[in-house]
């Protein structure tokens, strides 16, 4: 059985991604405003906006803190941060919403998101994806190296060094790799079902797409912010 040690360059990699993964929180009023009163479908919908712009904010700075990353070809850092932006918001959405809420306001919530004009075909993988993070019961370091490994993913289009993501985003995976080993020594999978989630996380990408198609069409706003980031308008 070999020993599983975290080297301290290691330990010290793991404090500032999990430093800056909580560091950087959406505004609790703004999470607040989604478990107010009723709203209509489409006030529910303009408060996800607000939420989303919130999320792209706090991934934003969490992203300038992973080590190495501000180093990068600064066309790939904007081209990573495109390429990552909804995968890394739904991850952050999915570990937060799975968090223990208090009482009640996971149901609040999901209802919001149920009345906002999302269609059902994207409800489904959405809920689906976001009770799989859940039941895995991450600790947040796990959640924090997930997402930088999200954002470090090396064949976004148009990044030009690949190789030099791919370095950054193999650091992050040895670190979480003994991680998951040291955290569930009798899940010798654990790590590997952290990896799967990335990929189930990727096929929603595909229906975000969708989806800003279909609420472009009925004419949603969404902030500049969205619209640079989603390359929408
Ligand atoms: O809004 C969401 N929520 C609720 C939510 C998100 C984050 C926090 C939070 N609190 N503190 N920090 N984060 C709380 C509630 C949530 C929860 C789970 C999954 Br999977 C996904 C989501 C979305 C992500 C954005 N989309 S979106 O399609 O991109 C869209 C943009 C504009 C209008 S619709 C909707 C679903």
């Amino acid at each position: 059985k070999e020993k599983i040690e975290i080297t301290k360059e290691q330990q010290a990699l793991m404090k500032i991604i999990l430093d800056a993964y909580n560091r950087h929180q959406i505004p609790q009023d703004v999470a607040k405003k989604l478990l107010q009163d009723q709203y209509s479908a489409e006030e529910n919908f303009l408060l996800l906006t607000e939420m989303a712009t919130s999320q792209v904010q706090v991934l934003v700075e969490f992203t300038k803190n992973i080590p190495g990353f501000l180093s990068l070809d600064h066309e790939d850092q904007i081209a990573l941060l495109k390429g990552s932006a909804v995968e890394a918001m739904f991850l952050r959405s999915a570990q937060v919403f799975s968090r223990k809420m208090p009482k009640g306001h996971t149901e609040v919530l999901e209802a919001r998101i149920r009345k906002s004009g999302i269609s059902e075909e994207f409800m489904t993988p959405m809920f689906n994806f976001y009770k799989s993070i859940g039941e895995l019961h991450m600790v947040q370091e796990e959640q924090a190296l997930l997402t930088a490994i999200t954002i470090l993913t090396p064949d976004r289009p148009h990044v030009k060094d690949q190789h030099a993501v791919e370095r950054l985003q193999e650091s992050m995976l040895d670190v979480l790799r003994k991680l998951c080993a040291l955290q569930h020594p009798q899940e010798p999978q654990y790590f590997a079902r952290l990896l799967g989630r990335l990929t189930e996380l990727r096929t929603l990408n595909h229906y975000h797409t969708e989806m800003l198609t279909s609420w472009r069409m009925n004419d949603h706003k969404f902030t500049p912010l969205l619209c640079e980031i989603w390359d929408v308008q």
